[in-house]
């Protein structure tokens, strides 16, 4: 298994060290056009190799897509990085063309692999790549909002006392501010949510106020830091393990929808499996009237953005 990281900045290094120290490969490539950058961290990641815990993976470092060649998987992190006061759609254009870019180069030396995109606007980046390149739609996956479930998770579980891996449900949509959460879905240990809270001594939670504080936790780190890479690192490797292992994880990643929910056109986070060949099948939820509208919504407040992109730059997209 050879797996690329594009993208030596915060992201893809931790994507790195998440796949160094507890994934499974026999190479791992770092591409950054600071190639310094990328020499440096795979140099000093290459130091671990020595330790006993460490696997002797082969650590390949710099700018040219050929290091590349026949990899398995190629995430994508490389991008302009948000600036204080903007929104992930601002990025949209200058990320587009970015990751567009990449794509193709990384087309040229390993037209099998699988995509995986974090840079973002990361729905709109994955929709241009699946339009301007030849990879396969299923093969061009988006890191969506595999993060915004686990901060969905980990504020739940601090609400009722548990462990944040026994609460089950999913933020869906886009991976930004356009997302949705299906209540009906939100639960610990199998049971509803409501029914949890009102039998074992805690107060309800609201359902906005909930979706509205996941929407911002993204923004409440990078106000401290100026960046966000834990727990994105952690959502990449849980997809690279999803493929690797070929688990048929569901993963609420992003795709191209073709027909799903009556939508096509746009990728949008819906739970999915995932297994070695890429996104093999996004399931079909029987939401509520008011969540299919907010879906349709989502996607049309996407489509808008994407033809603004197409008109700027460009490139293919909706016809
Ligand atoms: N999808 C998510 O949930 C999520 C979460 C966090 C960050 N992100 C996104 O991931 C991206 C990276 O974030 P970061 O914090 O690592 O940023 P960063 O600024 O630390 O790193 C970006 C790296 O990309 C490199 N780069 C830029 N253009 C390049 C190109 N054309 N070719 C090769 N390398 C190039 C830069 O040299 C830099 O090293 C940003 O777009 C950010 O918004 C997404």
């Amino acid at each position: 298994m050879k797996i690329g990281v594009i993208g030596a900045g915060a992201v893809g290094v931790g994507v790195c060290h998440y796949t160094l120290a507890f994934g499974s490969c026999s190479e791992l490539v770092l591409i950054d056009q600071q190639i310094g950058k990328a020499e440096g961290e795979m140099m000093d990641f290459g130091h671990a190799n020595s330790l006993t815990f460490s696997k002797n993976i082969r650590l390949r470092a710099g700018d040219d897509y050929s290091l590349l060649t026949d990899a398995d998987i190629v995430v994508i992190t490389a991008g302009a990085q948000i600036k204080e006061g903007q929104t992930r759609d601002d990025l949209a254009e200058i990320n587009s063309r970015i990751t567009v870019d990449i794509a193709q180069k990384i087309e040229t030396v390993a037209p099998n692999a699988i995509l995986l995109v974090v840079t973002n606007p990361c729905d709109i980046a994955t929709y241009f790549i699946t339009q301007n390149t030849g990879f396969p739609a299923d093969r061009v996956i988006s890191a969506g909002c595999i993060i915004d479930t686990a901060r969905l998770m980990k504020l739940v579980s601090e609400k009722v006392d548990v462990d944040p891996k026994n609460v089950s449900g999913y933020i869906l949509g886009e991976h930004g501010s356009h997302c949705f959460m299906p209540w009906g879905l939100v639960g610990v240990a199998g049971q509803p949510i409501d029914y949890y809270c009102q039998h074992n001594g805690f107060d309800a939670i609201d359902p906005q106020t909930l979706l509205e504080e996941v929407k911002q936790a993204g923004f409440e780190i990078f106000k401290r830091k100026h960046n966000t890479t834990h727990g994105i690192a952690a959502s990449v490797f849980r997809m690279i393990q999803a493929i690797t292992i070929d688990e048929y994880s569901i993963l609420p990643v992003g795709t191209l929808l073709s027909g799903h929910y009556g939508l096509s056109d746009v990728v949008l986070s819906l739970p999915t499996i995932v297994n070695a060949r890429g996104a093999h099948k996004v399931l079909e939820h029987p939401f509520s009237e008011t969540e299919t509208r907010e879906l349709h919504d989502i996607a049309a407040a996407l489509q808008k953005l994407i033809r603004e992109v197409q008109a700027k730059t460009g490139l293919r997209g909706i016809s």
